[in-house]
């Protein structure tokens, strides 16, 4: 099976002016395969958010390349870049900051779909379906982010991603800031969108629990490099590296 996404010796430095460069992503090589949830851990500031922001062109490489179903998308620009942002959609953390507060959550999720010339009406009728997909009634359209719970509001930031129909979602501690009945919620809601639209998951968790419940594969960094990866039973349970052992016993 060919990748849907793959890097190859990926690097990002950070030049910062009168100070030595940093190196927060280094030489990284990865696949993500169709309808595989990869899991990235590792201890604060390794290197995964900058990871994952290289892969989806939020920020310029240094070095390296991303391929996406094939393409290499390192240096695109323009409508070519456009698209590519099309197929890689990211969730965060904190749902409620990540829409307009003056916006109701309709509009916000329907905004990629009138920007791409649908009308207002299908794009009201696409958005209420997207709700429904999500586990969120009609009324939740005409709702501000701060009139939902986090649960309700991650699900409509879900919604969102889901419009443009991507192919890959990266959840960056998507699930971080719920509590634990909401987290499960949420995963099984993102393990049935997978099924139902061959999505495929790059998971950024600091919770080790989860990450070996819910993924197929982890890949562990530190200082900006992978040191191990593997299925979630050899990686969390059986680790080989030190450090893996050590990110294992600090969350015991
Ligand atoms: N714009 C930036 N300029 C300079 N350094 C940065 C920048 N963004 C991130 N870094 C540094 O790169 C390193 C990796 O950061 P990153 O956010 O990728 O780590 P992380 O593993 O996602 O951490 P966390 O789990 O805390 O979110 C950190 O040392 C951080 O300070």
């Amino acid at each position: 099976m060919k990748p849907v996404l793959e890097t190859k010796e990926l690097t990002k430095i950070f030049a910062a002016e009168g100070k030595s460069d940093f190196t927060a992503v280094d030489h990284v090589n990865f696949q993500l395969y169709p309808g595989e949830i990869l899991g990235i851990v590792g201890e604060s500031g390794s290197g995964k958010s900058t990871l994952v922001r290289a892969v989806s062109r939020l920020t310029d490489v240094t070095e390296g390349s991303i391929f996406l179903d094939g393409q290499d998308i390192t240096r695109i620009k323009g409508k070519a870049l456009r698209q590519c942002y099309k197929k890689l959609q990211m969730v965060f953390q904190t749902p409620v900051t990540s829409f307009d507060p003056r916006r109701t959550l309709g509009d916000g999720i329907g905004e990629s779909l009138r920007n791409s010339g649908t009308s207002k009406a299908e794009a009201k009728k696409e958005v209420l379906r997207l709700l429904s997909q999500c586990g969120l009634s009609e009324e939740f359209y005409g709702r501000y982010p701060h009139e939902v719970s986090g649960g309700q509001c991650q699900r409509a930031a879900i919604a969102r991603a889901l419009a443009v129909q991507p192919k890959i979602v990266i959840c960056d501690e998507a699930t971080s800031s719920l509590d634990v009945t909401v987290q499960q919620q949420i995963l099984e809601l993102l393990k049935k969108l997978k099924e139902e639209r061959n999505l495929s998951y790059l998971f950024i968790c600091h919770n080790l629990a989860l990450v070996q419940m819910f993924c197929d594969r982890v890949l562990v960094m530190k200082d900006g490099k992978i040191v191990e990866e593997g299925t979630p039973d050899e990686v969390i349970m059986q680790p080989k590296e030190a450090y893996t052992k050590l990110l294992v016993e600090s969350v015991l």
